[in-house]
């Protein structure tokens, strides 16, 4: 049986994960593959902070991953340590060195993976990603091959596990913000800096990730209308609830006419929609496409052996070619010229908030459109919920409503939005 050796950049939350899947995994693998799994050395940053780290028997611990990258006995690096400038210079090393390469980070995927992948081609290695979407879930694979055929007209994702924890919190358990978040980073599901996770940036990155492989399109950051959770306030949160809708940080992307209209920021969702119950470190992708109609894939989105068993699955592919000599083939192929739109700019339904104080009855009762309830826990809380109506309109309606200091927000209601008007297309 062939020994496949691994080098390993990172032992954080993934890295952790990995190191113990190979061990528990161990056995299963070689009764179902043709070859093993060793793990050689892992590289870290500071190494004073593995002290207490127990690592397989024989595994070297390096603070130098040209340690990793240069040896000439590793075939795969696992990818692990995240950043984007270090991970590319390393990963690019390793190709050139003849590695097959296994990453979670998403960030360098979004914003340097095509020219990456075209190296790893070019080189004849495999480079596989599915942990750098929705954790646990494997999605890539499904959109790569059993949805290959089919047309997809659109994805909408739950793709931040932080977020939704943390919106989680704040409506169920009533927690603040600031401790919601940190339990998130406890648990390991925040970034080493959350400022992408509660900033829509690492839902964004993954809806890029997303859309190269449901459209063959390849969107970059400023494509996308991006906002994150952190203005979502717990009156908002409450008023959703007293509607029927739940606030969720959605990723949505969108083809027609051959545009991809896309959108990442919290919306309300009717709780007869499942992704209202997507709940906590849960994500979920629902994909519309012509053949198969509606599909939900939902698992969790972040942690260390979810994410871990997504890398063990792009292990045992890249294993699978190593032993048949088939390195080289691309995770996704599908690749058209990209025509982004912002979804924002499609009329679409709205809940609006309004806070302050004075007459605000009077003041909504001004604005027949919206169907207005007042908050049950307060007198100087409204809100309400638009018809179809499109930005502009959108932008006048807050406007009226925000004299004197009142405090006016919006959401937009997820799939409210209809076929894109041809006026918007154009
Ligand atoms: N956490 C999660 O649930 C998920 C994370 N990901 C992605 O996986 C990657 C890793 O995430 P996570 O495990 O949470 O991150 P952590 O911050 O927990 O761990 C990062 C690890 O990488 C090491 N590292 C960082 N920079 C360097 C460097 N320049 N050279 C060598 N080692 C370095 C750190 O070393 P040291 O310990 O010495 O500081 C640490 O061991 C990221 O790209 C992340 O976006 C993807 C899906 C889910
Ligand atoms: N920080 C990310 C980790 C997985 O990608 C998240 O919270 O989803």
């Amino acid at each position: 049986m062939e020994t496949i050796t691994i080098g390993l950049l990172g032992l954080g939350t993934v890295g952790k994960g990995v190191v113990t899947l190979l061990q528990t995994q161990a056995a299963k693998i070689a009764r179902t593959q043709d070859f093993r799994f060793k793990l050689k050395s892992v590289a870290v940053h500071n190494l004073a902070h593995h002290q207490g780290d127990r690592l397989p028997a024989g595994t070297i611990l390096t603070d130098k991953v040209t340690d990793v990258v240069d040896d000439p006995e590793i075939h795969i690096v696992v990818e692990a340590m995240g950043t984007i400038a270090p991970a590319k210079v390393a990963i690019c090393q390793a190709i050139l060195n003849g590695k097959s390469i296994i990453s979670a980070n998403k960030d360098l995927l979004a914003t340097a993976g095509e020219e990456i992948l075209q190296l790893a081609k070019t080189a004849k290695v495999d480079f596989f990603y599915e942990a750098s979407v929705a954790g646990g879930i494997p999605i890539l694979r499904v959109l790569s091959s059993c949805l290959e055929t089919d047309q997809i007209t659109q994805i909408t994702g739950i793709i931040n596990g932080t977020a939704n924890y943390v919106l989680t919190a704040m409506d169920r358990k009533g927690q603040d913000y600031k401790t919601a978040l940190a339990a998130a980073q406890e648990l390991g599901y925040a970034e080493a800096d959350p400022t992408n996770d509660v900033q829509g940036i690492d839902a964004t990155y993954k809806l890029i990730i997303l859309s190269r492989f449901a459209f063959g399109q390849s969107l970059s950051l400023k494509d996308v209308p991006a906002q994150g959770i952190t203005n979502v306030s717990p009156a908002q949160l409450a008023s959703a609830n007293q509607l029927g809708l739940k606030v969720k940080l959605l990723a949505v992307a969108k083809e027609e006419k051959h545009q991809l209209f896309s959108f990442v920021g919290p919306a309300a969702i009717p709780a007869a929609e499942p992704l209202a119950h997507v709940n906590g470190v849960q994500n979920a992708i629902a994909v519309q496409s012509d053949a198969l109609g509606e599909t939900t894939y939902t698992g969790p989105g972040a942690g260390a052996t979810p994410t871990a068993n997504s890398i063990l699955s792009d292990l045992l592919a890249t294993g699978d070619d190593i032993v048949k000599g088939n390195c080289g083939r691309e995770f996704n192929s599908y690749r058209k010229p990209a025509i982004a739109k912002p979804l924002t700019a499609v009329p679409q339904r709205y809940l609006i908030t309004v806070e302050g104080t004075g007459n605000l009855l009077s003041i909504v009762s001004n604005i027949p459109t919206v169907s207005w309830q007042q908050q049950a826990t307060g007198q100087d809380y409204w809100s309400g919920l638009t018809p179809v109506i499109d930005h502009d309109d959108l932008e006048q309606l807050c406007a009226s409503l925000r004299q004197s200091g009142r405090q006016v927000a919006f959401l937009p209601i997820a799939n409210s939005w209809q076929t894109v008007p041809e006026k918007v297309r154009e």
